[in-house]
């Protein structure tokens, strides 16, 4: 019912496995998962296009425009679910948002490579609070160069809130592998301040 720290050298991780019940947290998933504008985009590799293996959307303030993985958002405007999504995690966290990324996996086919959140429109030390619903999935970090560290597995549960701050980004990785476990959806959303226009790439 608290963040609580994870220790680990070079991060500032805090944890609250129980930020939603897992009821709110079930009904939060269903509806968000049929009102959200979802697509799939794809990323630019070596002069090919990938499609994303997962859905995304991203809502915001209307200045929170944003790169990720070389493509380019405008954020759709706030529903008021996500507005009061965001207004209860900006309570917990201490922190405040102007943008979020939703990322829909599918199933255990669905993931996300290795990355740091480190894009210079979210500052130096960015704070990303990542909320998770439905199936449990393994978060995976590891070190980036400097640091050594064997990598770390955080299991998210269905209503649990991580929170990323402080150099995190800059000396961590972490990614969402594929799993060949059969499960059902998993909707993560990860509440950004992105730094106004003028900053974008
Ligand atoms: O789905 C997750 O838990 C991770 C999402 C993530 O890393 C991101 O959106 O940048
Ligand atoms: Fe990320």
């Amino acid at each position: 019912m608290s963040l609580l720290p994870i220790p680990l050298p070079g991060a500032e991780l805090l944890f609250d496995a129980d930020f939603l019940p897992e009821a709110a947290a079930a009904a939060l998933l269903a509806s968000l998962n049929a009102e959200t504008a979802w697509e799939q985009r794809s990323i630019r590799l070596f002069g090919q296009e990938f499609p994303q293996p997962r859905l995304t959307a991203w809502y915001g303030d209307a200045e929170a425009r944003y790169t990720y993985s070389n493509l380019a958002w405008e954020p759709r405007p706030w529903t008021p679910a996500l507005q009061a999504l965001r207004q209860r995690v900006e309570a917990a966290t201490n922190a405040r948002f102007n943008s979020v990324l939703l990322n829909l996996y599918r199933d255990g086919r669905d993931s996300m490579g290795w990355h740091a959140d480190d894009e210079p429109e979210l500052g130096p030390t960015p704070v990303i609070a990542s909320l998770s619903l439905g199936a449990l999935r393994r978060f995976r970090l590891r070190p980036r160069a400097g640091l050594v560290h064997p990598p770390v597995s955080l299991d998210l549960p269905t209503g649990s809130l991580l929170l990323m701050r402080g150099p995190t980004q800059q000396h961590w990785q972490h990614a969402l592998p594929k799993t060949t476990r059969p499960l059902g959806p998993r909707l993560n959303l990860t509440f950004r301040w992105v730094a106004g226009s003028g900053a974008g790439k």
